[in-house]
């Protein structure tokens, strides 16, 4: 095509891409160098579930699948600094929390989302990585149930995590209601409480959800890998996504479930310790059956 067709064309296509109306997320989190967790993970979640990603870093770690070899967190300047240059500007739809390491990082971005007003807010508590790193500073933890909790739309913790944040001993599915219940007193509007880190020979992975009213059970069947690096990083992150597009946070947490199932089932193997899951798996997917 030459000429004036293309000219003509061309105007259209950018009309069309200013009046779109772009679904926008952020995720306040740490560099994995590894590309499996952290940022990395959740910018191509955010990109292969069709929304435009942006970031605020807190810390920089030098990370593969084998452990965290390095944590360099940031200034609190410098992660109050990316988050206003977003909320000055491009704003968002939704935004997650990840690894967020220190009470002043907690407090200056749960401040800032404060003054912002943002309520789509999704809270990953990340504490420690696969391989039993430190993410988060014990005296920290607090800093979350406080400041960041109270402006949860949803809270993602995982088993460990729960019990951090709650003080109890979970064993059982009575023991993670009773720990739901008790974050739900921390102020989020849902709970939702991973099952990854329960016991390895179960068939099946029960990721349970608490809305202050009724549980609801997502069961699904536990892929038997070592390749689960990002994997609740990868699923917050989808849950951001669509409730950046608009959708509820019911159907933002199944979707980002399937996200998640076909992400680590169609893994790619790289790295020779924890791999990290396959971004791109729900897409294609979605593709074949089209
Ligand atoms: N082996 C597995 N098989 C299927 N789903 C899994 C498996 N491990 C984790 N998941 C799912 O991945 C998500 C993240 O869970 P989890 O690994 O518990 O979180 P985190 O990465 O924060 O430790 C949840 O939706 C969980 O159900
Ligand atoms: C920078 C960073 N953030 C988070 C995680 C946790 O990863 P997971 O999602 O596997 O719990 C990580 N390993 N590194």
């Amino acid at each position: 095509m030459k000429g004036e067709a293309s000219e003509t064309l061309m105007n259209q296509v950018t009309d069309a891409n200013q009046n779109q109306n772009v679904p926008r997320a952020l995720t306040i989190a740490g560099s994995d160098s590894g590309g499996g967790a952290g940022i990395q993970a959740d910018i191509k979640t955010f990109q292969e579930l069709d929304v435009f990603g942006m970031s605020a870093i807190t810390a920089v770690t030098a990370q593969n699948t084998l452990g965290v070899h390095g944590v360099y967190p940031l200034t609190v300047d410098a992660v109050v600094q990316q988050i206003d240059a977003i909320g000055g500007d491009l704003g968002l739809d939704a935004l997650k929390t990840g690894m967020l390491f220190s009470a002043e990082i907690i407090r200056a971005v749960a401040d800032r989302i404060s003054h912002f007003g943002w309520r789509q807010v999704v809270v990953d508590p990340v504490m420690v990585a696969k391989g039993g790193a430190k993410l988060l500073q014990s005296e920290a933890v607090e800093a979350i149930t406080s400041s960041l909790l109270p402006l949860a739309r949803i809270v993602t913790p995982n088993i460990p995590e729960a019990e951090v944040l709650t003080g109890l001993q979970i064993n059982s599915m009575t023991d993670i209601r009773e720990a739901a219940r008790h974050l739900m007193d921390f102020g989020p509007s849902m709970v939702v409480i991973k099952g990854g880190h329960a016991a390895e020979d179960q068939e099946e992975v029960v990721d349970l959800v608490y809305d202050g009213r009724s549980f609801t059970e997502f069961a699904h069947t536990r892929i038997h890998t070592v390749h689960t690096h990002g994997t609740g990083c990868t699923f917050s992150s989808a849950i951001t996504a669509g409730l950046a597009k608009g959708m509820s946070a019911e159907e933002s947490i199944k979707m980002a479930r399937t996200y998640i199932q076909f992400a680590i089932e169609d893994s790619l193997g790289i790295g020779g310790g924890h791999g990290p899951t396959n971004h791109w798996a729900y897409r294609r997917r979605l593709e074949i059956v089209r």
